[in-house]
Order: C-alpha cells, then sequence, then structure tokens
C-alpha cells in the first residue's frame, strides 16, 4: 500500500489524489481539488459515501491510503463531538479553550455572540437542547482564529434563523480570506466555489 500524507502548510488548500480506506473498504480514490483564501467548497454525497472521512483526513485525523494534503497552518474541524466540558456553563466551558487558543474573554464574548448563545452564557452546556449543543460547537469553531474551517453538518439541529446567522458568520470568514469545506445534507446560505460530489464504490475489499 502505498501511504498516503498530509504535510505541509499553505494559505491555501490543496489535495492531490487523496485516497481514503476504511474498514477494508475504498471510500474514495484520486480526489484533487484546490480552495484558494476566500472560498468554499461543498462536500455532497449520500450517507456513508465518505464525507466525514474526508474531512478528518484534511484535518489531520487521519491518514489517506494515497495522495497528500497541503493545508493552513491553522484548522478547525467542527463536528458531532462536542469538546466543550458539559458540566460548566457555556461562557467558562469556552473560556478554558480560549486560553489555550491564544484568545480572551472578549473572543468568548463574541464567538457566543455570533452563534447567538449569549442569552445563554451562564447555562450548563448539559442543559442545552440539541440547536443549542450544535450552536455551542459553532461558537467553538468561531472562537478559533483558524484559517480552514471544516465543518461537518454545521446547519444539523439549527432553526430557521439560526440556518441564516450560520450564513452571516460563514460569509464573514470568507470575507476575511479564511476557508470553508462544509459537508451538509442541508441547503447552505452562502456561495460555493466547488462542490465535490462523492459517489460509493463499488469495491468492498481495499486495493490501493
Ligand atoms: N472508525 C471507523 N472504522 C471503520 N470504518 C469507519 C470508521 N468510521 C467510519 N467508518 C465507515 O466509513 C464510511 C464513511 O463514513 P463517513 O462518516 O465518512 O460517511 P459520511 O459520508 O460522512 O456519511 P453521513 O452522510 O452519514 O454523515 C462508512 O461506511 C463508515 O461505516
Amino acid at each position: 500500500m502505498n501511504q498516503g500524507q498530509s504535510t505541509g502548510s499553505s494559505d491555501r488548500l490543496v489535495a492531490e489524489a487523496l485516497s481514503c480506506v476504511r474498514g477494508g473498504r475504498i471510500l474514495f480514490r484520486d480526489l484533487t481539488f484546490a480552495l484558494e483564501p476566500g472560498q468554499a467548497g461543498l462536500l455532497a454525497g449520500p450517507n456513508g459515501v465518505g464525507k466525514s472521512s474526508l474531512l478528518r483526513l484534511i484535518a489531520g485525523l487521519l491518514k489517506p491510503s494515497t495522495g497528500s494534503c497541503i493545508v493552513p497552518e491553522t484548522r478547525a474541524l467542527c463536528d458531532d463531538r462536542l469538546a466543550l466540558d458539559e458540566h460548566l456553563p457555556l461562557d467558562q466551558a469556552l473560556r478554558f479553550w480560549a486560553k489555550l487558543d491564544g484568545s480572551d474573554d472578549a473572543d468568548v464574548t463574541a464567538a457566543m455572540a455570533r452563534a447567538g448563545l449569549s442569552h445563554l452564557a451562564e447555562v450548563p452546556v448539559r442543559y442545552f437542547s440539541t440547536g443549542q449543543r450544535q450552536r455551542a460547537r459553532l461558537a467553538r469553531t468561531y472562537l478559533t482564529d483558524a484559517r480552514l474551517w471544516l465543518l461537518d453538518e454545521p446547519a444539523n439541529g439549527l432553526d430557521t434563523d439560526s440556518v441564516a446567522r450560520l450564513g452571516t458568520v460563514l460569509q464573514d470568514h470568507l470575507d476575511n480570506g479564511g476557508i470553508i469545506l462544509a459537508a451538509s445534507h442541508i441547503p447552505l446560505p452562502i456561495g460555493f466555489d466547488l462542490t465535490l460530489k462523492l459517489e460509493p464504490l463499488e469495491e468492498l475489499e481495499a486495493c490501493l
């Protein structure tokens, strides 16, 4: 097997001939694409086709089976894992990460406002509803100053107003030179420069 790499950093996201095998199955092969600062890419395709795997691979959490990837040095992955201490009120849970990221209290306040969660700052995260938890995940992403945002179903559980608010924040990120790669079954209210439609492959066995 030709082991792939996820190495190098730049202002751009460049994926070269990426392939991914999981559980003995080829999910995708020879995927090549690039996103420039200010550009957004949409990952589409049916359940289980490998969208989340591709995001994790670009985040550096999975190794490609073949190919390589050059990514901005700072990247944030927002997926269904809630990396916040559920026993803490939201503002304290976010402050924990702010300290590690070198952000300050004003950044925490701004991230909560952008996620529409200012009124829940003092509520323990464990009491949050489905949509509020999703907005808390997004607030954690907004708190980073990562150039590349990797968003896995960012609109899951959001009401109409929250989807619109998400669109505003995503557009701000692009306008500031950020890059977004998002997997979403729900239409997101931003323009995409690139759509990658992943198709199920026939092979049941890895043969890379
Ligand atoms: N840790 C793992 N080990 C083995 N196989 C895995 C692992 N995680 C995911 N898979 C498999 O990889 C395939 C792709 O999963 P992935 O979550 O990337 O799909 P997806 O396109 O994001 O799907 P969805 O639209 O349902 O979110 C699935 O068949 C899944 O069972």
